[in-house]
């Protein structure tokens, strides 16, 4: 029986993968995902299909809430950024790229709350200019930042992994409140080049860009390269971050809801 809500929830997309099952196109999502959105934003999430052609920005400007763009074992085409693929078994999402990467500018601009995740951490850098390298662990005095040993049972993936500097005075050391955190890692990519106009939130012991938001956002707006959604059951900086963004998309809703009944006045 689905919990009673006393009023209308924000709501919040959630992108996809474009992956294939039993030979057919689908869009896929992990549950911590849904989880994190519903249990600690408070939002009802809705699964943004990974189709350029099902998507536009000005009917996701006035329909939704917030987005969340996903972490994906899948990589933003390193074409891009105008790089070369550094190897044919690169996995990539083109649909998944086409889909978002268009949408971004757009919707920050419009001031729809958007937390970025992982991939969705390098898909904002990358929509604002930036660039990735496809693997940090081979770089001189970089850490490494892959999930380890997949011997390891799936639970012990998200478990913390490194340790995190937030800059002080930003949007995730005000939801963190503290300036030092343990973070789990599970990217192979890192920020090589930061996009314009991205102000950087947090970095790793090895000087790794881990966290930024876009600096004259009007509204939310964090990218995180670690895993939160898997975390907000037991992490006080997850549940702040989900509910950091819970609260903005509320208040977008209200702004929303407020301009509907103007307009139908
Ligand atoms: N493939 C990219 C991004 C890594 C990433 O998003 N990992 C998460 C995978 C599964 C999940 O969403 O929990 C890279 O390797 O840098």
């Amino acid at each position: 029986m689905p919990r009673p809500f006393a009023a209308p929830r924000a709501v919040v997309a959630i992108s996809t993968d474009r992956v294939e099952r039993e030979g057919h196109a689908t869009h896929a999502g992990f549950h911590g995902y849904v989880h994190a959105v519903s249990a600690v934003a408070g939002a009802l999430p809705l699964l943004l299909p990974s189709d350029a052609q099902a998507l536009d920005a000005d009917t996701l400007i006035a329909s939704v809430d917030g987005v969340l763009l996903t972490g994906s074992p899948s990589n933003v085409d390193p074409a891009r950024y105008d790089a070369p693929r550094p190897h044919a078994a690169m996995t990539l999402d083109p649909a998944r790229d086409a889909a978002i990467l268009p949408l971004l500018a757009r919707l920050v601009e419009a001031g729809v709350p958007l937390l970025a995740v992982c991939r969705g951490f390098q898909e904002l850098n990358v929509a604002f200019g930036g660039t990735l390298h496809p693997a940090v662990h081979t770089l001189p005095g970089r850490l490494d930042h892959r999930e380890g040993d997949h011997d390891r049972p799936v639970e012990r993936w998200y478990d913390d992994s490194h340790a995190l500097r937030i800059v002080p005075g930003g949007r995730l050391a005000q939801l963190a409140g503290c300036e030092a955190v343990q973070v789990n890692s599970l990217h192979h990519q890192g920020i090589d080049r930061l996009g314009a106009g991205l102000r950087i939130e947090a970095v790793a012991p090895d000087g790794l860009v881990e966290a930024f938001s876009v600096a004259d956002a009007p509204g939310f707006t964090l990218a995180v390269q670690w895993h939160p959604e898997m975390r907000v059951d037991d992490s006080p900086l997850a549940r702040a971050l989900f509910s950091g963004f819970g609260q903005a998309c509320l208040a977008r809703r209200d702004e929303r809801l407020r301009s509907l009944s103007n307009r139908t006045s």
